[in-house]
């Protein structure tokens, strides 16, 4: 039996693989880099099996500390650095031993130095910060064309974008350094596992869930307007901006609809009373019938579920939220507050859950990944920020020890306001915390260890000057002084504030966290058709989910009184002309449509069905052809994405092939040929999307109106021009998606349309 990685086994591990008992064991692992503490992973079984193998006279342990991917003088640095920082011996079982690095790659010029240490000067007023220095540096490096990089020994070249990787210790900051290297136009990539807690649909519904615990505070308010339930802009913010008064806090105008309004656009008024309704109905947050209960109106509420299901794998996403929803409900708090704490636990947890299973990305960005993400990976340059974080310790307030069991240090709740809290405390607890505290300061060392072994030709290592113990900056600080690192480690200077010239060759766009996501972009028939007539509604509709109010109203007012269901009608209509395909007669077939569906006004459907089947004569089915297909559903590609569709029908007539789409519930309010009008992209489309699926041409393609009496067939007549603006239509459409547009592109299209 072979198991790799074994410095991040837990005892219950070792005890299966004890009682699997396997005749040959060959593990590898390295203590150094053993970083899962936060997950169990004990350290101190990988110190034990060495020690096992040393004693055991069939065992053996071997040392392999030779190294074949980083550059000597990087390796001198690391061998000082960590000699010093861990220990020579232990004298706790958790610590690690440190044994020195052979270093086997040799660099072109012996005494170059390959590790730079950047301090940044503490200073509050300053405005730029550590992350910028890092994207002058990198912008430099590029300029300049070095450090050279390589592989082996013999092969050099001018350091390039993808040859750079930034490794974080947590997310925390993501969004400073992310800002640092978008102003100076460096391309970048954002790599890492996407935790459930990280999918888009459910920090949507974790938004909601942040404001509604603090709705008067600014940045919760805005997470809420700028999220997709929202959907502003930035622009809109702007224009926020400009009209807030001087002191005037941000929800004083979200929340108060005054004079100041009119010069907000109506979208922007839309979101404020939207928001004012959740308001009204949510705030202060009280649990009607159950919390379970109220967390699913909420998200039904806030048109959030119904935004998600028209989403491509709706239901999935809606599943994401319902089971975020459970999570919390599993919580048992007392109030949103503390469910939102332990949210915020587990989401830090979850940071640096992602392990090695990063898909090394190709192309000539730069790459960003939490140190826990980069374990096993190798970069030409590796950028190291933030060395002057201090340890994050653990705050538990009770802990268990295998020796002294249970110990706890609790704040009793004040009885009289101004009285000393009283304290319960056993012996035990500060001896335990420092022993756990030690244990993490042990972890934070092999963490560093980590970090700079992923560098192959060059270390980058920056941090803001501070006096803080056991940081990364600390070791630095103390190694430097005692073992004169100056004659292996360049001392930064700061460099100038430098932006990259975004040459017009160069074709990456900045992939933000985003885009990343998103999945290969799909589009529907009837989703470009929407675009086509309505861009800005297709927009509000199909980018940020929201069915338009006026629609919904329509829709309901629609079903008055003894209407039917449109879109359910067709759908009928549709399954009972194919069973009359099938040989049944008229009356069988609209009877087993009927058994199908459980409806109330089954009459009414009965009626209404019949008549319009009764157009649908034998005869005229004859007329049509042969059929080849009912409901020929395609996914066809078109630019790289995928359209999808479904033809009602597809029939063959003196060799040739005609496509139909059925028309049940067109009505009075156009004439026949405004409908063919309205649908001739969509019988373009399906032209395209059978002849490319089947290789065989269409003859025609036609509506077949049920409720034109006269002549139910309108026959596309075909016009090049007509059928170019339909796919540049198309190809507009993709763009913007792709793109990320906002509201205001479409607009754009809106008045061009
Ligand atoms: N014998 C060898 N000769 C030349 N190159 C080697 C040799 N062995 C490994 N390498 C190279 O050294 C680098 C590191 O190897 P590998 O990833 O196997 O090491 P590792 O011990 O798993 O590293 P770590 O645990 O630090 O991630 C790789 O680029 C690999 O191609």
């Amino acid at each position: 039996m072979m198991i790799d990685e074994f410095q991040d086994t837990n005892r219950l591990q070792l005890e299966v693989l004890n009682r699997i008992k396997p005749h040959y064991q060959f593990i590898v692992g390295d203590q150094k880099q053993s970083i899962y503490r936060f997950r169990g992973a004990n350290v101190r079984l990988m110190n034990e099996m060495e020690e096992k193998a040393k004693k055991e006279e069939n065992a053996e342990a071997i040392l392999m500390n030779e190294n074949y991917r980083t550059l000597s003088s990087i390796i001198h640095v690391v061998n000082k650095l960590f000699s010093d920082v861990m220990v020579q011996e232990r004298t706790e079982d958790f610590q690690t031993v440190y044994a020195p690095l052979i270093a086997h790659r040799h660099q072109p010029q012996t005494n170059e130095k390959r590790v730079e240490w950047m301090k940044w000067p503490k200073g509050d007023g300053q405005e730029e910060t550590q992350f910028d220095q890092l994207a002058n540096r990198m912008v430099a490096m590029v300029e300049a064309k070095e450090p050279i990089v390589g592989r082996g020994e013999d092969e050099w070249r001018e350091p390039t974008w993808g040859d750079m990787a930034i490794l974080i210790p947590s997310r925390t900051n993501l969004l400073l350094l992310e800002q640092a290297l978008t102003k100076k136009n460096i391309p970048y990539v954002i790599s890492g596992g996407i935790g459930f807690f990280e999918r888009q649909e459910v920090m949507d519904y974790l938004t909601l869930i942040r404001w509604l615990t603090r709705p008067f505070e600014d940045i919760h308010l805005l997470a809420l307007l700028r999220s997709p339930i929202l959907g502003l802009t930035v622009q809109d913010f702007f224009q926020m901006n400009d009209c807030l008064e001087e002191g005037q806090a941000l929800y004083e105008l979200v929340y108060e609809q005054s004079p100041q309004w009119s010069s907000l656009s109506n979208e922007v008024q839309t979101a404020c009373l939207r928001i004012q309704s959740w308001m009204d109905k949510w705030i202060p947050f009280k649990e009607g019938k159950s919390l379970v209960d109220s967390f699913m109106e909420l998200f039904v509420d806030t048109d959030l579920r119904a935004s998600l299901l028209l989403q491509e794998y709706g239901l999935q996403k809606v599943k994401n939220v319902e089971k975020v929803i459970q999570w919390m409900v599993d919580r048992h708090e007392v109030n949103l507050e503390a469910i939102l704490t332990e949210l915020d636990i587990r989401i830090e947890m979850s940071e640096k859950e992602g392990d090695s299973e990063v898909e090394r990305i190709h192309g000539d960005v730069v790459q960003i990944m939490t140190i826990h993400a980069s374990k096993g990976l190798e970069f030409p340059i590796v950028f190291l920020p933030q060395i002057e974080r201090s340890l994050r310790k653990d705050s538990g307030r009770i802990r268990f020890h295998s020796k002294y069991g249970f110990v706890l240090n609790l704040q009793k709740e004040q009885k009289e306001l101004g009285q000393k809290p009283e304290v319960i405390d056993t012996p035990g607890f500060e001896i335990v915390k420092s022993m756990v505290d030690a244990e993490a300061i042990e972890e934070s060392k092999r963490l560093f260890y980590v970090a700079t072994t992923r560098a192959r030709d060059y270390l980058y290592l920056i941090g803001e000057e501070s006096n803080g113990r056991h940081t990364w900056l600390s070791y630095l600080n103390k190694v430097f002084e005692d073992h004169e690192l100056n004659h292996e480690v360049v001392i930064s200077a700061a460099y100038e504030p430098r932006y990259w010239k975004k040459t017009e060759s160069s074709t990456y766009s900045i992939p933000v966290l985003k885009e990343r996501r998103k999945l290969p972009l799909s589009l529907t028939v009837s989703e470009v058709m929407a675009f086509i007539h309505d861009p800005l509604k297709y927009y509000q509709q199909f980018v940020i989910g929201v069915p338009f109010s006026e629609e919904v109203n329509e829709g309901k007012s629609s079903r008055r009184g003894n209407d039917v269901n449109p879109s359910l009608l067709g759908t009928l209509v549709h399954r009972a002309c194919e069973l009359r395909d099938y040989g049944l007669s008229p009356m069988r077939a609209v009877e087993l449509i009927l058994e199908e569906v459980d409806l109330e006004d089954v009459f009414i459907y009965k009626n209404e069905i019949e008549k319009i089947m009764d157009r649908y004569s034998e005869k005229v089915r004859q007329s049509l052809g042969t059929p080849v297909a009912n409901e020929w559903s395609f996914v066809t590609y078109f630019d790289g994405v995928e359209l999808i569709g479904e033809i009602d029908k597809v029939v063959e007539k003196n060799g040739q092939i005609h496509l139909y789409d059925f028309k049940t519930n067109q009505v009075s309010t156009r004439t026949s040929s405004e409908w063919l009008d309205y649908y001739k992209p969509q019988l373009y489309l399906y032209r395209y999307a059978y002849e490319k699926e089947t290789n065989k041409q269409v003859a025609t393609a036609s509506l077949y109106i049920f409720k034109d009496e006269v002549e139910p067939i309108h026959t596309l007549t075909l016009h090049e021009k007509e059928k170019e603006k339909v796919f540049a239509a198309l190809k507009c459409l993709i763009d913007l998606r792709q793109n990320g547009a906002g509201r205001k592109e479409y607009a754009q299209f809106s008045k061009l349309k």
